[in-house]
Order: structure tokens, then sequence, then C-alpha cells
């Protein structure tokens, strides 16, 4: 992704460099984005509650998205008339407003506070992985956390699914077949998704709604079930990641309808699956 950032007061600079990241625009901020190439984006808005790092727990005070990677602006600002004028997009009440001026919003010269936005490159991420067997359950790759009042149960999650190494033993490798409490949103960034590497594309999502199942589809059942268990490089390049909330989320007509997009076959990715279940077969041999 190749893109510029402004909002009021500061500058992201040109950000050419960073290719996975993750901005923070806090609520008021007036901010614009430019992009250079080929680049993709999925907004959320939390409201109420601010993302915060997940507390850590046993992994203790370092790990995952540390504090020292989260990057702010500079101070910046411009003093400049463009021909036909600004148009400023505001968000009130869930609707957009358009308002146009003549000078540039990112006219102010001085800020003083502790309400930034922020950056954080993906790639920064400390991943943590299952060593020994099992799939652990992917809060081991929250980036960020809009908690709620309930303890362990978020508003919204942050997760990543970054490359890494995959070693479990004994263990079907690829995400669980499962049904939860939560919302997933799921978003490509770049690359494939190991549970879904042909139906699942770039720029695209799919949304698993609270307690709906799911799980790889039929080709990756097949060829995770099949595999040497070696040492492996998972999601070499590629980047995908969840929004995940405890709350649901309904899809707008524009999605389903408007836009042309939705893959009215994605569910037919299970339908080879065929029942594997062997009683006899709780304990696989030298498992304790
Ligand atoms: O549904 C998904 O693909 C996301 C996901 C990944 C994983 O490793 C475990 C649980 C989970 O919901
Ligand atoms: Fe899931």
């Amino acid at each position: 992704m190749l893109l510029q950032f402004r909002w009021g007061l500061l500058d992201c600079h040109d950000l050419r460099e960073y290719i996975d990241v993750y901005f923070m625009f806090q609520r008021g901020m007036r901010f614009s984005i430019n992009v250079f190439e080929e680049t993709r984006g999925y907004i959320l808005e939390v409201y109420g509650v601010h993302f915060e790092l997940p507390d850590l727990g046993p992994i203790g005070a370092n790990g995952l998205a540390n504090p020292r990677d989260f990057l702010i602006p500079v101070a910046w600002y411009e003093d400049r008339q463009v021909p036909g004028g600004y148009t400023v997009i505001n968000k009130y009440q869930g609707k957009l407003f358009a308002a146009k001026q003549d000078v540039s919003p990112f006219n102010v010269v001085a800020w003083h506070g502790n309400y930034t936005p922020y950056k954080y490159d993906l790639k920064n991420f400390m991943v943590i992985n299952a060593v020994a067997f099992d799939h652990a359950d992917p809060s081991i790759f929250t980036v960020l956390t809009a908690k709620s009042l309930r303890p362990g149960v978020a508003i919204a999650d942050f997760v990543i699914f970054p490359p890494r190494w995959g070693v479990a033993d004994k263990t079907f490798r690829p995400p669980y077949y499962h049904r939860n409490c939560m919302s997933e949103f799921m978003g490509l960034i770049k690359g494939h998704y190991e549970a879904k590497e042909g139906g699942f594309l770039p720029g695209g999502g799919s949304l698993h709604s609270t307690m709906t199942p799911h799980g790889p589809d039929n080709d990756c059942f097949e060829k995770a079930s099949k595999a040497k268990l070696e040492p492996e490089r998972v999601a070499e390049g590629t980047m995908a990641f969840m929004f995940e909330s405890s709350l649901s989320m309904a899809v707008t007509k524009w999605g389903l309808k408007t836009c042309n997009c939705l893959d009215e076959n994605y569910y037919k990715c299970w339908e080879p699956l065929k029942s594997h279940f062997t009683p006899n077969s709780r304990n696989p041999t030298g498992f304790n």
C-alpha cells in the first residue's frame, strides 16, 4: 500500500516504505489520504471505547505489538488554496455530511495535547505460536483491543495472521472448525489465507457471524490432514486480518447487492467435506 496521510496539524509524510500499516484516527480528527499505487484498505470504527494494547498475561512485559513501534506524526501545517476548494466530509450520527471551504483545513500551526493519531507497521508484530501441539486461539495475534466492560469480551479486537513458523506435532495445524460467540470479519491485505487459499482474494472480506460454524475449506482440510508435520513457514508473503467483535455486524445493501461482488457460492467450499468420525481414534498412538 502506498499512501500519504494528512491530518490537522500533523503530517505522516510519505509512507511509501510502508506496506502493511495500521492507522488510528481519533474521534474528531480531520485527515486526508492520498494513494499512489494499487492500494487496499479496511476501516473499523469503534464508539465509546478506545483501542489499547491487550493485557499480556503470562507473556510478561514484552511481546505481540510493542509500544515502541507505535509512531505518532510530527507537527505540520499547510496554508494554501486549491482550485475548487476543499470538501470536508464529516460523520455525524452515522451519516456523512460535506462542507466546502476555500482554505485548507490543515492550517492550524500549534498543537498541545495527548490525543494523537498513530501508525503501526504490522511487520513489527512479535508473533507467538504453539510450539508443541494444538492450535492456539487467534487471540495470540491480537494487535489492539477495544475492551467492553466484561473482562475478556471485546467490543472489537484487531487480529492479524502474520508470516510465522508452524511446528505443532500431532495437530491439525490450520484453524480449527469452530463456532463461537464473536462475529468474525476477515480481510486479506495481500497474498492468500491458509484456510481458503483460492476462495478469499486480496481486498475481499468474509463475515462469520456469531455462532456460525466455519473453518478451513475442503482443499485445506485434505492437504493439512495428509501433510507430514515438519516445521514449515505459514502465511509467507501474506497478511490476513480479523476484526472480531462481541457485537453483531449488519451487512449493508451495498455489500449484499450494489457492489455486485458477493460470492454467492462461498458456502460450497465446505460441501465436499466428509465425516471422518472414528470413535476409536480418540487417543492417537503416542499421544498422552
Ligand atoms: O475463522 C478464522 O479463519 C479465523 C481464526 C483463525 C484461527 O487460527 C483460529 C480461530 C479463528 O476464528
Ligand atoms: Fe473463526
